[in-house]
């Protein structure tokens, strides 16, 4: 099941238990003629609908869904107002579903602050209107809840992420892998276009690779392909991306970039990879091809084949080189 889905069925979920328990709610106020609480029941009910209706328009946009923070603010200042129209203390459980529903719904920052504002709010509340004892017991409860949501909560956005990770992860090196290349270079290339702003890009082969697999194996290699992904990666600066093609081969995307930039940028590589003692290798070389981003250019397809032209051209040159290939500006 995929993340959108699931929060999708997460929200419906939460929402529609919420609206049973305020018809539930509703009707027994209305029972026992508490009209002020029957009518804030039915609004927080009608807020539960809307919050239905609302996840099932965004389905497809559940994470950039700012309505349920607006929609859960305003449940929660409608179950404060409950809580202090109420001439009984028990009404405080109201809270419980819109401590689960902040939790289960809303970012985890964003839930932490309304959940903790509303339980700030009861605790007033029951230190006045109740004894000590009963105060505790019943935030004790709340709190209680709270902190199994939070636990819920932490625990779900932490898979999220690392399930996220997973996805455009080389396994082998731990650089970005080939499918999140084509996706990273063809926003890069929207936000040059939109901008202006230079984009270059690098695509790097280590050479005699094949001789080096020969002679210590292709397990120490994959080992020594790793050593060179920690080592690029020092050496580009915050916003750079590196991305594992394959045994050996790199790619780097360089956004703000310009063509004498990643000339420079592409010696310093080739330098620190050739000067560097390796555990395996002893000494390797790389050749590498650059270019940069030119009008002409409007998918990752443009960048990459001329980055592999132009890594073609080192090699073909002798290897342990670096070779630029320039776009077409005027170019359809
Ligand atoms: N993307 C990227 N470009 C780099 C990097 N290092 C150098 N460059 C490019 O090469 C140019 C010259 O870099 P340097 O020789 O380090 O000179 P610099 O004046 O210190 O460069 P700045 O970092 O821009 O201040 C920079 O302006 C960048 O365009 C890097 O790590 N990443």
């Amino acid at each position: 099941m995929t993340e959108t889905r699931l929060r999708t069925l997460t929200h419906t979920l939460a929402y529609s238990l919420t609206l049973l328990f305020m018809i539930a709610l509703a009707i027994q106020n209305l029972r026992y003629g508490f009209y002020d609480l029957f009518y804030l029941a039915m609004a927080l009910g009608l807020g539960a609908a809307g919050g239905i209706a609302y996840t099932l328009v965004k389905r497809r946009r559940q994470l950039m869904a700012p309505g349920h923070t607006v929609l859960l603010s305003m449940m929660n200042l409608l179950a404060v107002l409950a809580v202090f129209a109420s001439p009984q203390p028990d009404v405080s459980h109201w809270t419980l579903a819109l401590i689960l529903l902040n939790l289960l719904i809303l970012p985890l920052r964003t839930a932490l602050a309304l959940t903790l504002a509303l339980i700030a709010c009861v605790a007033i509340w029951l230190f006045m209107t109740t004894t000590a004892t009963q105060a505790l017991v019943t935030l004790g409860g709340l709190l209680l809840l709270f902190g199994a949501g939070v636990f819920y909560s932490w625990h779900y956005s932490n898979m999220a992420q690392s399930a996220e990770d997973l996805a455009i992860t080389d396994s082998q090196t731990g650089a970005h892998n080939a499918r999140f290349l084509d996706e990273t270079l063809q926003k890069e290339i929207s936000r040059a276009r939109a901008t202006g702003n230079p984009l270059s890009v690098i695509q790097l082969h280590v050479d005699h690779l094949d001789e080096m697999t020969d002679l210590h194996g292709p397990d120490r290699v994959a080992l020594l392909m790793r050593e060179v992904t920690q080592t690029l990666f020092g050496v580009i600066r915050a916003g750079d991306t590196l991305y594992a093609l394959g045994t050996g081969d790199f790619f780097l995307v360089l956004p703000f970039t310009p063509e004498e930039g990643v000339r420079v940028m592409a010696e310093r590589v080739r330098r620190t990879l050739g000067e560097a003692e390796w555990p395996v290798a002893g000494r390797l070389t790389v050749s590498l091809g650059c270019t940069a981003w030119a009008t002409s250019d409007t998918t990752s397809d443009h960048l990459r084949d001329r980055a592999g032209a132009a890594l073609q051209e080192a090699q073909q040159r002798g290897t342990d080189r670096a070779w630029f290939l320039p776009g077409h500006p005027n170019a359809a």
